[in-house]
């Protein structure tokens, strides 16, 4: 379904992704973890094409994916939607207009410049915006709701293009624990309801073990772990963020789990 093979990608001297191979046979909920500057980012934005791969090749369903340029490349990008760490809404847009900005690919410039969106549209992004918990939310400004809210707004302007893809650069690294849960749980339902991929980069182990069926670690640009939540034990986190003996698990954690224990005392 989707073939990653050596994938690299150079900034001058520096390569920040180094020959990466990840092959997915079913969609999957994954998570991408290591430390700042691992290459994390740079994998997904080669996946999307934001930024162009220096070698390697990236294979969807059988259409190699790695060179498409114009209007295929359009395609693909919104095949592979993506959202990112800082929401990147038009704050002082309403949320159901930020949403619709989701089908902008797919619309002449003319209604473009008008504003104008199809009545259909209209209400897929209300059902959207029903189903990610926020639709009361949908005549105000972005800026006025929390960061939880804002980022499922996002999701939600990525779901408008039916992706079968989704990608999330640190989607939760803004939100406090409580948001942070909300909003992974919404990308879990996505995937579990619609079949649909999820690649996730997380700066939290805590995170990526409950919410993913598969981890990916990635360290100085490699691909140092690929495998279960089960699979990746203290001393494959320890080795994946490169910390020494004294690596204690809660300095990358979000502390949802926490929130959880406190909720059971409650
Ligand atoms: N446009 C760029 N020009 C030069 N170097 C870059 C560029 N983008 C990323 N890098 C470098 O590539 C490496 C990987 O960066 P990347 O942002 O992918 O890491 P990351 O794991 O996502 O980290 P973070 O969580 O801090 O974003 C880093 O050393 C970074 O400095």
């Amino acid at each position: 379904m989707l073939s990653i093979d050596a994938l690299t990608k150079q900034f001058g001297e520096k390569i920040a992704v180094d020959s990466a191979n990840i092959h997915v046979d079913k969609p999957m909920m994954i998570g991408i973890i290591g430390r700042s500057g691992a290459g994390k980012s740079t994998m997904l934005r080669m996946l999307n094409r934001l930024s162009d791969a220096t070698s390697g090749s990236i294979v969807y369903e059988g259409e190699d994916v790695t060179h498409l340029r114009g209007a295929a490349k359009r395609n693909w990008q919104s095949r592979c939607a993506m959202i990112f760490q800082q929401f990147n809404l038009v704050p002082r847009m309403d949320v159901v207009s930020n949403v619709l900005h989701g089908t902008l690919n797919r619309r002449s410039t003319l209604s473009t410049m008008f504003n104008l969106y199809p009545q259909d549209d209209i209400h897929k992004a209300i059902d959207i915006l029903n189903r990610l918990g926020i639709a009361e939310q949908a005549p105000k400004r972005a800026e006025a709701l929390s960061g939880g809210q804002q980022q499922r707004v996002a999701i939600a302007r990525a779901l408008m293009q039916d992706p079968k893809i989704i990608l999330a650069d640190e989607p939760i690294a803004s939100l406090d624990p409580m948001n942070a849960q909300i909003v992974m749980q919404s990308l879990r339902q996505i995937h579990e309801e619609d079949g649909r991929m999820v690649i996730a980069n997380l700066h939290t182990l805590d995170t990526a073990r409950r919410y993913c069926d598969r981890v990916i670690g990635m360290r100085d640009g490699r691909i140092v772990f690929d495998g279960t939540p089960e699979q990746l034990t203290t001393g494959v986190a320890r080795d994946i963020y490169g910390a020494g003996a004294d690596f204690s698990e809660a300095a990358t954690s979000t502390e949802i789990e926490t929130l959880d224990r406190q909720k059971e005392f409650a």
